[in-house]
């Protein structure tokens, strides 16, 4: 599985521990920054790494700002992309399982590093379930494309 993943500086520390974290398990993980502590604009990373999903650069993404929302916003403003900022691990499987989520995003103020990597295992193990939930993910992506649901 190759994953994206992108921070503001606000997530900047988590984001190098989460990368660590996905190395170690042989995952094939594309860094798209930030890289220090510097302040930075949030909107462009979540671009970037839904960008690179739409593109087929890679599978799935994680975004990390300070609450994990604003990243998120800008991530599901690139069409296609589905995010949800998940706090706590029952989320993060029924964003995948229900929603097909293929960005998770993190708040590395709200959460510490432990749970955080808890739910990203959680969030890249978990599988969309498919069926009744597929309608749905068409409904939402009609609405994307300007139409009334
Ligand atoms: O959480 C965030 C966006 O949702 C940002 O990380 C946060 O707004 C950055 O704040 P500051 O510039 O004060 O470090």
């Amino acid at each position: 599985m190759r994953v994206a993943l992108g921070s503001d500086h606000g997530g900047y520390e988590l984001k190098e521990a989460i990368l660590k974290h996905l190395k170690t398990q042989g995952l094939e993980v594309q860094d798209l920054g930030t890289h220090s502590n510097d302040s930075v604009d949030y909107p462009k990373y979540g671009f970037s790494v839904g960008s690179a999903i739409i593109k087929g650069e890679a599978d799935l993404g994680i975004v990390i700002c300070g609450t994990g929302q604003g990243i998120s916003m800008a991530a599901n403003k690139v069409p296609g992309i589905r995010s949800a900022v998940c706090s706590e691990t029952f989320s993060a499987r029924m964003s995948r399982e229900h929603n097909n989520a293929n960005v998770l995003a993190l708040g590395a103020r709200v959460i510490g590093v432990g749970l955080a990597l808890e739910i990203v295992d959680v969030f890249l193990k978990a599988e969309f379930s498919g069926g009744r939930h597929a309608l749905r993910l068409k409904l939402i992506s009609d609405i994307e494309c300007g139409e009334k649901v």
